[in-house]
Protein backbone atom coordinates (compact mmCIF):
# COMPACT_ATOMS: atom_id res chain seq x y z
CA UNK A 1 0.00 0.00 0.00
CA UNK A 2 1.24 3.75 -0.85
CA UNK A 3 2.14 5.48 2.29
CA UNK A 4 -0.68 7.91 2.37
CA UNK A 5 -3.56 7.95 0.67
CA UNK A 6 -5.64 5.30 -1.38
CA UNK A 7 -4.69 4.84 -5.48
CA UNK A 8 -7.48 2.58 -6.99
CA UNK A 9 -7.01 2.52 -11.02
CA UNK A 10 -9.86 0.88 -13.45
CA UNK A 11 -9.19 -1.11 -16.22
CA UNK A 12 -10.76 -3.48 -18.95
CA UNK A 13 -11.27 -3.44 -23.11
CA UNK A 14 -13.14 -0.55 -25.10
CA UNK A 15 -16.61 -0.16 -24.18
CA UNK A 16 -16.54 -2.09 -20.99
CA UNK A 17 -18.26 1.07 -19.06
CA UNK A 18 -15.27 2.28 -16.98
CA UNK A 19 -15.87 5.87 -17.73
CA UNK A 20 -19.72 5.62 -17.12
CA UNK A 21 -19.99 3.57 -13.68
CA UNK A 22 -16.35 5.44 -12.74
CA UNK A 23 -18.66 8.37 -12.85
CA UNK A 24 -21.44 6.82 -10.35
CA UNK A 25 -19.39 5.48 -8.15
CA UNK A 26 -17.09 8.90 -7.68
CA UNK A 27 -20.87 10.32 -7.01
CA UNK A 28 -21.87 7.44 -4.49
CA UNK A 29 -18.66 7.75 -2.59
CA UNK A 30 -18.00 11.33 -2.59
CA UNK A 31 -21.73 11.44 -1.05
CA UNK A 32 -21.05 9.22 1.78
CA UNK A 33 -18.23 11.45 2.82
CA UNK A 34 -14.72 10.08 0.79
CA UNK A 35 -12.25 12.67 -0.83
CA UNK A 36 -11.96 11.35 -3.97
CA UNK A 37 -10.09 12.84 -7.01
CA UNK A 38 -10.93 11.28 -10.17
CA UNK A 39 -8.65 10.82 -13.01
CA UNK A 40 -7.74 9.37 -16.53
CA UNK A 41 -4.99 8.31 -18.54
CA UNK A 42 -3.39 9.02 -21.06
CA UNK A 43 -4.31 12.66 -19.56
CA UNK A 44 -5.65 14.34 -16.60
CA UNK A 45 -3.77 17.26 -16.49
CA UNK A 46 -2.60 19.79 -19.38
CA UNK A 47 0.75 18.02 -20.86
CA UNK A 48 -0.53 14.79 -20.40
CA UNK A 49 -3.95 15.74 -22.33
CA UNK A 50 -1.60 17.13 -25.43
CA UNK A 51 -0.08 13.70 -25.15
CA UNK A 52 -2.90 11.90 -25.27
CA UNK A 53 -3.99 14.37 -28.90
CA UNK A 54 -1.29 12.74 -30.45
CA UNK A 55 -1.36 9.10 -29.50
CA UNK A 56 -4.79 8.87 -29.83
CA UNK A 57 -4.97 10.71 -33.54
CA UNK A 58 -6.32 8.78 -36.04
CA UNK A 59 -4.81 10.18 -38.93
CA UNK A 60 -1.17 8.74 -37.22
CA UNK A 61 -1.04 5.44 -38.53
CA UNK A 62 2.46 5.61 -39.31
CA UNK A 63 3.06 5.55 -35.33
CA UNK A 64 5.85 3.06 -34.27
CA UNK A 65 5.04 0.61 -31.24
CA UNK A 66 7.75 1.56 -29.02
CA UNK A 67 6.77 5.33 -29.62
CA UNK A 68 3.49 4.40 -28.47
CA UNK A 69 4.57 2.58 -25.43
CA UNK A 70 7.13 5.92 -24.52
CA UNK A 71 4.47 8.16 -24.89
CA UNK A 72 1.71 6.28 -22.93
CA UNK A 73 4.60 6.23 -20.65
CA UNK A 74 5.72 9.81 -20.55
CA UNK A 75 2.12 10.65 -20.24
CA UNK A 76 1.70 9.12 -16.82
CA UNK A 77 5.31 10.50 -15.57
CA UNK A 78 3.73 14.18 -15.51
CA UNK A 79 0.74 12.61 -14.33
CA UNK A 80 1.54 11.21 -11.73
CA UNK A 81 4.14 14.06 -10.42
CA UNK A 82 1.50 17.12 -11.20
CA UNK A 83 -1.83 15.31 -9.94
CA UNK A 84 -1.53 11.45 -8.73
CA UNK A 85 1.37 11.75 -6.25
CA UNK A 86 0.23 15.53 -4.71
CA UNK A 87 -3.29 14.21 -4.13
CA UNK A 88 -2.05 10.60 -2.22
CA UNK A 89 0.53 12.67 -0.30
CA UNK A 90 -2.67 14.79 0.50
CA UNK A 91 -4.32 11.53 1.53
CA UNK A 92 -7.19 11.16 -0.86
CA UNK A 93 -8.40 8.45 -2.63
CA UNK A 94 -7.34 8.70 -6.28
CA UNK A 95 -9.70 6.81 -8.56
CA UNK A 96 -7.91 6.51 -12.61
CA UNK A 97 -9.45 5.57 -15.52
CA UNK A 98 -6.83 3.12 -16.59
CA UNK A 99 -2.92 3.65 -15.57
CA UNK A 100 0.01 1.26 -15.81
CA UNK A 101 -2.08 -2.49 -16.79
CA UNK A 102 -3.01 -0.73 -19.87
CA UNK A 103 0.19 -0.37 -21.18
CA UNK A 104 1.26 -3.66 -20.48
CA UNK A 105 -1.90 -5.61 -22.06
CA UNK A 106 -2.05 -3.12 -24.85
CA UNK A 107 1.55 -2.55 -25.89
CA UNK A 108 3.28 -5.50 -23.61
CA UNK A 109 0.87 -8.07 -25.01
CA UNK A 110 -1.62 -6.76 -27.83
CA UNK A 111 1.35 -4.46 -29.41
CA UNK A 112 3.58 -7.51 -29.10
CA UNK A 113 6.17 -5.03 -27.35
CA UNK A 114 6.40 -7.69 -24.31
CA UNK A 115 4.94 -7.51 -20.67
CA UNK A 116 8.76 -7.32 -19.43
CA UNK A 117 9.93 -4.69 -21.72
CA UNK A 118 6.66 -2.35 -21.17
CA UNK A 119 6.89 -2.68 -17.63
CA UNK A 120 10.56 -1.55 -17.33
CA UNK A 121 9.93 1.55 -18.81
CA UNK A 122 7.34 2.09 -17.07
CA UNK A 123 9.35 1.69 -13.89
CA UNK A 124 11.70 4.40 -14.79
CA UNK A 125 8.39 6.83 -15.27
CA UNK A 126 6.68 6.04 -12.57
CA UNK A 127 9.17 4.62 -9.80
CA UNK A 128 7.45 2.23 -7.14
CA UNK A 129 3.82 3.49 -7.46
CA UNK A 130 2.28 1.45 -8.13
CA UNK A 131 -2.31 1.25 -7.45
CA UNK A 132 -3.26 -0.30 -4.24
CA UNK A 133 -5.83 -1.63 -6.00
CA UNK A 134 -7.04 -2.26 -9.39
CA UNK A 135 -10.68 -3.10 -11.11
CA UNK A 136 -10.50 -4.74 -14.12
CA UNK A 137 -13.86 -5.07 -16.16
CA UNK A 138 -13.77 -8.12 -18.17
CA UNK A 139 -15.89 -8.49 -21.26
CA UNK A 140 -15.66 -10.16 -24.50
CA UNK A 141 -14.46 -7.22 -26.55
CA UNK A 142 -17.02 -7.67 -29.20
CA UNK A 143 -19.99 -6.89 -27.22
CA UNK A 144 -17.41 -3.39 -25.94
CA UNK A 145 -16.36 -2.66 -29.15
CA UNK A 146 -20.98 -2.98 -30.25
CA UNK A 147 -21.45 -0.71 -27.03
CA UNK A 148 -19.53 1.90 -28.42
CA UNK A 149 -21.25 1.75 -32.23
CA UNK A 150 -24.54 1.62 -30.76
CA UNK A 151 -24.46 4.14 -27.86
CA UNK A 152 -21.42 6.73 -28.60
CA UNK A 153 -21.01 9.53 -30.89
CA UNK A 154 -18.17 10.09 -30.37
CA UNK A 155 -14.96 9.98 -33.27
CA UNK A 156 -13.14 6.06 -33.16
CA UNK A 157 -9.54 7.03 -31.99
CA UNK A 158 -6.80 5.52 -33.30
CA UNK A 159 -7.06 2.27 -31.07
CA UNK A 160 -10.82 1.89 -31.57
CA UNK A 161 -9.96 1.26 -35.02
CA UNK A 162 -7.47 -2.12 -34.27
CA UNK A 163 -8.97 -5.17 -35.56
CA UNK A 164 -11.35 -7.22 -33.55
CA UNK A 165 -8.25 -9.82 -33.37
CA UNK A 166 -5.98 -6.92 -31.54
CA UNK A 167 -8.80 -6.26 -28.81
CA UNK A 168 -8.96 -9.77 -28.11
CA UNK A 169 -5.25 -10.05 -27.67
CA UNK A 170 -5.83 -6.83 -25.39
CA UNK A 171 -8.00 -9.31 -22.80
CA UNK A 172 -5.65 -11.80 -23.03
CA UNK A 173 -3.14 -9.58 -22.00
CA UNK A 174 -5.51 -7.76 -19.15
CA UNK A 175 -5.93 -12.09 -18.18
CA UNK A 176 -1.75 -12.29 -18.00
CA UNK A 177 -1.41 -9.19 -15.86
CA UNK A 178 -3.85 -10.36 -13.39
CA UNK A 179 -1.96 -13.90 -13.08
CA UNK A 180 1.23 -11.32 -12.46
CA UNK A 181 -0.49 -9.30 -9.67
CA UNK A 182 -3.76 -11.44 -8.33
CA UNK A 183 -3.96 -9.76 -4.96
CA UNK A 184 -4.03 -6.36 -6.70
CA UNK A 185 -6.37 -6.60 -9.09
CA UNK A 186 -10.25 -7.54 -9.23
CA UNK A 187 -11.91 -8.55 -12.18
CA UNK A 188 -15.71 -7.42 -11.95
CA UNK A 189 -17.91 -9.17 -14.66
CA UNK A 190 -18.53 -5.85 -17.12
CA UNK A 191 -21.43 -7.53 -18.74
CA UNK A 192 -24.16 -7.14 -16.33
CA UNK A 193 -26.14 -4.22 -16.22
CA UNK A 194 -24.72 -0.93 -15.38
CA UNK A 195 -26.60 -0.53 -12.13
CA UNK A 196 -25.61 -4.14 -11.42
CA UNK A 197 -22.16 -3.62 -12.27
CA UNK A 198 -21.89 0.00 -10.25
CA UNK A 199 -23.32 -2.24 -7.13
CA UNK A 200 -20.34 -4.83 -7.26
CA UNK A 201 -17.77 -1.97 -7.54
CA UNK A 202 -19.40 -0.15 -4.85
CA UNK A 203 -18.91 -3.15 -2.58
CA UNK A 204 -15.52 -4.29 -3.58
CA UNK A 205 -14.45 -0.45 -3.22
CA UNK A 206 -16.13 0.43 0.59
CA UNK A 207 -14.41 -3.06 1.48
CA UNK A 208 -11.39 -2.21 0.40
CA UNK A 209 -11.77 1.14 1.60
CA UNK A 210 -13.15 0.37 5.08
CA UNK A 211 -10.40 -2.11 5.89
CA UNK A 212 -7.83 0.60 5.04
CA UNK A 213 -9.18 2.65 7.98
CA UNK A 214 -9.08 0.02 10.54
N1 LIG B 1 -23.16 -2.33 -18.19
C1 LIG B 1 -23.48 -1.76 -19.36
N2 LIG B 1 -24.34 -2.36 -20.21
C2 LIG B 1 -24.63 -1.81 -21.43
N3 LIG B 1 -24.10 -0.62 -21.89
C3 LIG B 1 -23.24 0.01 -21.07
C4 LIG B 1 -22.88 -0.51 -19.78
N4 LIG B 1 -21.99 0.33 -19.21
C5 LIG B 1 -21.80 1.33 -20.10
N5 LIG B 1 -22.55 1.16 -21.21
C6 LIG B 1 -22.60 2.00 -22.43
O1 LIG B 1 -21.50 1.57 -23.24
C7 LIG B 1 -20.86 2.68 -23.85
C8 LIG B 1 -19.37 2.70 -23.47
O2 LIG B 1 -19.26 2.95 -22.06
P1 LIG B 1 -18.01 3.71 -21.45
O3 LIG B 1 -17.63 4.88 -22.30
O4 LIG B 1 -18.30 3.95 -20.01
O5 LIG B 1 -16.92 2.57 -21.61
P2 LIG B 1 -15.35 2.67 -21.38
O6 LIG B 1 -14.96 1.38 -20.74
O7 LIG B 1 -15.00 3.91 -20.65
O8 LIG B 1 -14.82 2.70 -22.88
P3 LIG B 1 -13.42 3.26 -23.47
O9 LIG B 1 -12.33 2.64 -22.70
O10 LIG B 1 -13.45 2.78 -24.87
O11 LIG B 1 -13.46 4.75 -23.35
C9 LIG B 1 -21.62 3.92 -23.38
O12 LIG B 1 -22.55 4.28 -24.38
C10 LIG B 1 -22.34 3.47 -22.12
O13 LIG B 1 -23.56 4.16 -21.91
C1 LIG C 1 -3.46 4.30 -20.52
C2 LIG C 1 -3.36 3.52 -21.78
C3 LIG C 1 -4.40 3.52 -22.70
N1 LIG C 1 -4.29 2.81 -23.83
C4 LIG C 1 -5.38 2.87 -24.82
C5 LIG C 1 -6.67 2.27 -24.37
C6 LIG C 1 -7.69 3.03 -25.18
O1 LIG C 1 -7.76 2.46 -26.45
C7 LIG C 1 -7.07 4.42 -25.30
C8 LIG C 1 -7.59 5.40 -24.27
O2 LIG C 1 -8.90 5.71 -24.60
P1 LIG C 1 -10.06 5.77 -23.46
O3 LIG C 1 -11.28 6.08 -24.25
O4 LIG C 1 -9.69 6.86 -22.53
O5 LIG C 1 -10.12 4.46 -22.77
O6 LIG C 1 -5.66 4.22 -25.07
C9 LIG C 1 -3.15 2.10 -24.11
O7 LIG C 1 -3.04 1.47 -25.19
N2 LIG C 1 -2.12 2.10 -23.23
C10 LIG C 1 -2.18 2.79 -22.07
O8 LIG C 1 -1.20 2.78 -21.27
Amino acid sequence: MNNQGFFITIEGPEGAGKTTVMSDVVAQLTAEGYDIVSTREPGGIRISEHIREVILNNTYTEMDGRTEALLYAAARRQHLVEKIAPALKDNKIVLCDRFIDASLAYQGYARGLGIDEVLSINEFAIGKLMPDLTLLFDLEPSIGLNRIAKHDDREKNRLDVESLAFHESVREGYQEVVKRYPHRIHVIDASKSQEQVTKNVLEVLRKSLQSRMK
